[in-house]
């Protein structure tokens, strides 16, 4: 993941990457992870294709992540706030996914801002 031999990267940027796995194992440890732990199945929900324009889940975030494709920090927090976005857009606030979105999210802010100093 983050390359130990070659300084591929700045030191700096090689933090943040391990900054975005800690917090994303701290998401899907979360007991309220379980709606975003996988794509949603677009075949077997109906209505979800055409809602949510960009899906996006934390097993994908991962995915990203690893093949380096988070150059910048904006952009794991703009996947990671997608999730929560299309999670209110789809479900009610108040539904069992719903309310797993919401304290996910309350969750991730909090984590990332402590993380941050
Ligand atoms: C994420 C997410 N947002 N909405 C859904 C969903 C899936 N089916 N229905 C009726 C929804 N509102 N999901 C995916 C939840 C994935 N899931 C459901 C049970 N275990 C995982």
């Amino acid at each position: 993941l983050v390359s130990c031999t070659k300084r591929t990267k700045t030191p700096k940027s090689e933090l943040a990457v391990c900054r975005y796995v800690l917090l994303l194992a701290e998401l899907e440890a979360h007991q309220d992870a379980w709606p975003f732990l996988r794509p949603v199945k677009l075949k077997s929900v109906p209505g979800y294709k055409k809602i949510i324009k960009k899906p996006m889940d934390f097993f994908t975030i991962k995915e990203k992540l690893i093949n380096n494709m988070y150059l910048n920090q904006e952009n794991f927090v703009i996947d990671v706030n997608l999730v929560f976005d299309n999670c209110q857009k789809f479900n009610e606030d108040d539904s069992e996914i719903g309310r797993a979105g919401h304290r996910m999210k309350r969750f991730f802010d909090k984590r990332w801002t402590e993380l941050l100093h």
